[in-house]
């Protein structure tokens, strides 16, 4: 049975059901329908009847390719069955036939006000949208970084069109997968506090790799796994450039009262050259081409007793400026950000608040499941509230 369909097999049941009228339902269009769009319609499959379930209706479902819709709404399962990531259910010939995607339908399908957009893609054009759509008062809800975690331009943009329509702008899922870091910075300076720094793990995957590799195996052979278990981005030199780290770091420097640009933060990256010049298509054959260069930092580290952790840091000078940097550090065994496992993100976080003992927080940062959460978590957050 391959992951598509398993995710749609024996769905917990998650709520209590109970009536509702489809009225106080908020419209959903669903962008993605890849690992983490299969993860969310799984999800809101499993609360189909549910009190959770009524409040949402999905009414669009894209991906790349072709995309269903229905404004009377649309059954997660039968929309991921004709758009061909899960089994096929057998009524689905009755259903509406899936058409070519474009963005464009998104404007007819939501209308002008009040309708969710999911954003589970890792697309720049998708992205491009994110500002226009809040200013036309459709709520967005996230997993990209693209959005926040580019330009200052584009973050502003996004600010501002959020502050004219009252439009909201759901991110948790952009940084630790849902954890509730964007949120705690956020709620430590509505409260007065001023963040001083952030260091941690902020990548999932390379928190997964580095807490699995012991120098025997081939690194390349972790970062096959890695992404098949859905950890990585579409292409796994995001997540070993640091890019996505930086996007991450970005993200949350700037919830943190920090406005830097991407270029602000030093990146230490993994790749090596003869990788990062290679096409998509033809990263995964030259994987190796990791192994030797991680194997003598991992050897380094290990005669000294250290760990490998690729690691995030925002600091303040005594100036006042900013300075953040992201890449492989060779910690302490007992080093706090040394600990953690699988998949686990871990930040610190220094604030007027907590000047001595930082707050921290932990959990899984990356997969399907807890990333699909955190989505639908904020796109209930800023649906019609119950
Ligand atoms: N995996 C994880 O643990 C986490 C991922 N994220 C973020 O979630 C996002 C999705 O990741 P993931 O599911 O792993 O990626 P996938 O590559 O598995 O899926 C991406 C999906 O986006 C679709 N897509 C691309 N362009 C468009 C478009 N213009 N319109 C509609 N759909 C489009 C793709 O279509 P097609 O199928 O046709 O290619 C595909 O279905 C990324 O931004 C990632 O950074 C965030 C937190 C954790
Ligand atoms: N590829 C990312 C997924 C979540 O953002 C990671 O490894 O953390």
């Amino acid at each position: 049975m391959n992951v598509a369909a398993q995710a749609f097999v024996s769905p917990r049941v998650l709520a209590r059901p109970v009536a509702a009228t489809a009225s106080e339902a908020t419209r959903v269009a669903l962008l993605g329908t890849g690992t983490v769009g299969r993860a969310v319609l799984a999800r809101l499959d499993a609360w189909s009847g549910t009190a959770l379930g009524e409040r949402l209706q999905l009414v669009h479902v894209a991906n790349s390719r072709v995309a269903v819709r229905d404004a009377a709404g649309l059954c997660p399962r039968q929309a991921a069955g004709l758009l061909g990531v899960a089994p096929v259910a057998v009524d689905d010939a009755r259903r509406p036939a899936p058409e070519p995607s474009s963005l464009d339908a998104i404007d007819a399908v939501l209308g002008t006000t009040g309708g969710i957009v999911i954003d589970a893609t890792a697309s720049e054009d998708v992205a491009a949208r994110h500002a226009g759509w809040l200013a036309q008062g459709v709520h967005v809800v996230t997993a990209c970084k693209l959005g926040q975690g580019t330009s200052l331009r584009r973050w502003r943009e996004i600010r501002a069109a959020c502050h004219d329509t009252g439009a909201q702008y759901g991110d948790s899922a952009t940084v630790g997968a849902g954890l509730p870091l964007l949120r705690s910075l956020r709620e430590l300076q509505a409260g007065g506090d001023r963040i001083h720094a952030f260091a941690g793990i902020l990548s999932g995957s390379l928190a997964w790799l580095f807490n699995h590799y012991d120098g025997m195996r081939p690194f390349s052979a972790l970062v096959r796994q890695a992404r098949d278990a859905g950890y990585t981005e579409p292409d796994p030199r995001d997540d070993l450039s640091g890019e996505d780290v930086r996007r991450k770091t970005v993200i949350l420097a700037r919830a943190a009262g920090f406005e830097i640009e991407p270029h602000d933060v030093e990146v230490d990256s993994l790749v090596p050259r003869e990788l990062a010049l290679l096409s998509k298509a033809a990263v995964d054959a030259a994987l190796p081409a990791l192994d030797v260069p991680l194997r003598q930092r991992f050897a380094g580290a290990y005669k000294k007793g250290e760990k490998l952790r690729f690691v995030a840091r925002l600091e303040t000078r005594e100036d006042g400026r900013s300075h953040a940097r992201v890449g492989l550090e060779a910690l302490p065994a007992d080093h706090p950000l040394a600990a953690g496992a699988g998949t686990d993100n871990k930040v610190a976080i220094w604030s007027d608040r907590y000047a001595t003992q930082p707050l921290v927080i932990q959990g899984p940062g990356a997969g399907a499941e807890v990333t699909a959460a955190g989505l639908l978590d904020d796109a209930l957050r800023v649906g019609r509230p119950r």
